[in-house]
C-alpha cells in the first residue's frame, strides 16, 4: 500500500526503511519489539496533554457521568489518542529516520516493522472507538473516530506534506478531545464545547511553530514545508505572536460566558499575558540566531500554558460545585 522508497512522496533525502534481512531459504523479519517500543508508538508524552485536555471536557460538561464509565472514556480516548500516533509514526516513518529529533523512534531505528506498527494503530483505533460507542455514547465515539481521521489522513498523510498552513488546519484534530470529553457526559455538543475546542486550536501554531523554528533544518532536510522555512522566520515569528493572542483572548471566554468564574477569567487572563510575553520574546529574537533560547522557552511555556488553562478551568468547577465560587 504505502513502499518507503528513496524520493517518494513529496520529501527529499527519504530513508530506506531497512527491518530485514536475506537469509538462505527466503527473508527473515528481524523484529525485536518489546512492549516499550509498542508504548513508544503511543506518543505517550504528547499524548498525555491531549488526555488531560479531554479529561477536562469530562469535568467542567454540565451533569455527571458514572465514575467507571468516565474512566473508560478516558482510557478510550487516551488509546485512541495513542493509536493515531502509531499511524502517524507509520506514515511517516521515512521522513523521522531522516530528522534528528525523530531518528530514534521505534520504526526508523527497527525496533519496530512498519507494518506492526500500521496493524498496532488500527487495531487500537477501532477497539477504543467501539468500545466508547458501546460504553459511554455513539456521539462521542464518532467525534473520537473524526478526530483519529483528521491526525492520520488529514493532517499526516495529506496537510504535513503539502502546506505551511498543515498545523492550523491540522491542529484541528489536538483540539477535538475536550469536544470529545464534553460530549461523553451529555451526549451533544454545545457553544462552550466549540470554545474549549477554540482553545487549543489556537494555542497549537504558537505552540508548534516555536519548535518549528528552532527545529528548522530538520525540516528543510525532508522537505516538510513548515511555515518557517517557505515564509521565514520574521513572518513565522509574526503569526506566532497573533496566534498567541488569540489564545490568550479565547482562553477568557468562558469567564465571559459564564461558564468559569470571574476568578478564572484572572487566572487566565494572566497566563495569556504570560504566553504573549513569550510570543514577544521571539518576535524580537535576532534573524538567524542560532541558539533560539526564546524560542525553546515559548514552546515550553506552551505546554505549561494549556496545562495550567485545562487545570483552571477544573479547579474553578470544583469550587463551584462546593459553592465557594468567585
Ligand atoms: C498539529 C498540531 C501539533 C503539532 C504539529 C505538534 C508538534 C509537536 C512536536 C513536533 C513536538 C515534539 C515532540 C517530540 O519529539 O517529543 C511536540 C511536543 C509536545 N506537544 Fe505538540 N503538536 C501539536 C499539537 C499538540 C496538542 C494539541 C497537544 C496537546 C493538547 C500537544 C502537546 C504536546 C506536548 C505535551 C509536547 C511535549 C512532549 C515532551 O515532553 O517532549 N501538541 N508537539
Ligand atoms: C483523540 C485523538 C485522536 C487525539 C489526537 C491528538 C493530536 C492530533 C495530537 C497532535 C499532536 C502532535 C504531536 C502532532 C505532532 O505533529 P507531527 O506528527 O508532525 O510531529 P512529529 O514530527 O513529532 O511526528
Amino acid at each position: 500500500m504505502r513502499p518507503l522508497a528513496p524520493g517518494q512522496k513529496n520529501g527529499k533525502n527519504m530513508a530506506v526503511i531497512e527491518h530485514h534481512e536475506t537469509v538462505p531459504g527466503g527473508e527473515v523479519y528481524l523484529s525485536e519489539a518489546s512492549p516499550r517500543d509498542f508504548f513508544e508508538l503511543l506518543k505517550p508524552r504528547v499524548m498525555s496533554l491531549v488526555v488531560f485536555t479531554a479529561f477536562a471536557g469530562l469535568v467542567v460538561a454540565p451533569g455527571t457521568i458514572n465514575p467507571f464509565i468516565g474512566a473508560i472514556a478516558i482510557l478510550c480516548i487516551a488509546v485512541g489518542a495513542g493509536a493515531s500516533g502509531a499511524l502517524n509514526m507509520w506514515y511517516d516513518a521515512d521522513i523521522d529516520a531522516v530528522m534528528s529529533r525523530t531518528a530514534k523512534r521505534p520504526i526508523p531505528s527497527g525496533r519496530v516493522r512498519p507494518e506492526e506498527a500500521l496493524a498496532f494503530g488500527l487495531t487500537l483505533s477501532a477497539f477504543s472507538v467501539v468500545i466508547l460507542g458501546l460504553a459511554v455514547n455513539w456521539l462521542s465515539a464518532a467525534l473520537l473516530a473524526f478526530t483519529i481521521f483528521f491526525y492520520a489522513v488529514v493532517y499526516t498523510m495529506w496537510l504535513k506534506r503539502s502546506t505551511p498552513q498543515n498545523i492550523v488546519i491540522g491542529g484541528a484534530a489536538g483540539a477535538f478531545p475536550p469536544m470529545i470529553g464534553w460530549a461523553c457526559v451529555t451526549g451533544g455538543v454545545s457553544i462552550e464545547s466549540v470554545v474549549l475546542f477554540l482553545i487549543t486550536f489556537l494555542w497549537t501554531p504558537a505552540h508548534f511553530w516555536a519548535l518549528a523554528l528552532f527545529k528548522m533544518r530538520d525540516y528543510d532536510a525532508v522537505g516538510v514545508p513548515m511555515l518557517p522555512n517557505v515564509a521565514g522566520e520574521a513572518t513565522t515569528k509574526v503569526q506566532i505572536l497573533v496566534y498567541a493572542v488569540l489564545t490568550a483572548v479565547i482562553a477568557v471566554v468562558p469567564a465571559v460566558l459564564g461558564f468559569a468564574s470571574f476568578g478564572y477569567g484572572l487566572f487566565a487572563a494572566a497566563l495569556g499575558a504570560g504566553f504573549v510575553w513569550y510570543s514577544v520574546g521571539v518576535l524580537r529574537m535576532p534573524e538567524g540566531d542560532r541558539a533560539m533560547v526564546p524560542a525553546k522557552k515559548l514552546f515550553a511555556f506552551s505546554i505549561v500554558y494549556l496545562f495550567a488553562v485545562f487545570s483552571g478551568l477544573m479547579l474553578d468547577h470544583l469550587i463551584a460545585s462546593l459553592g465557594w465560587g468567585l
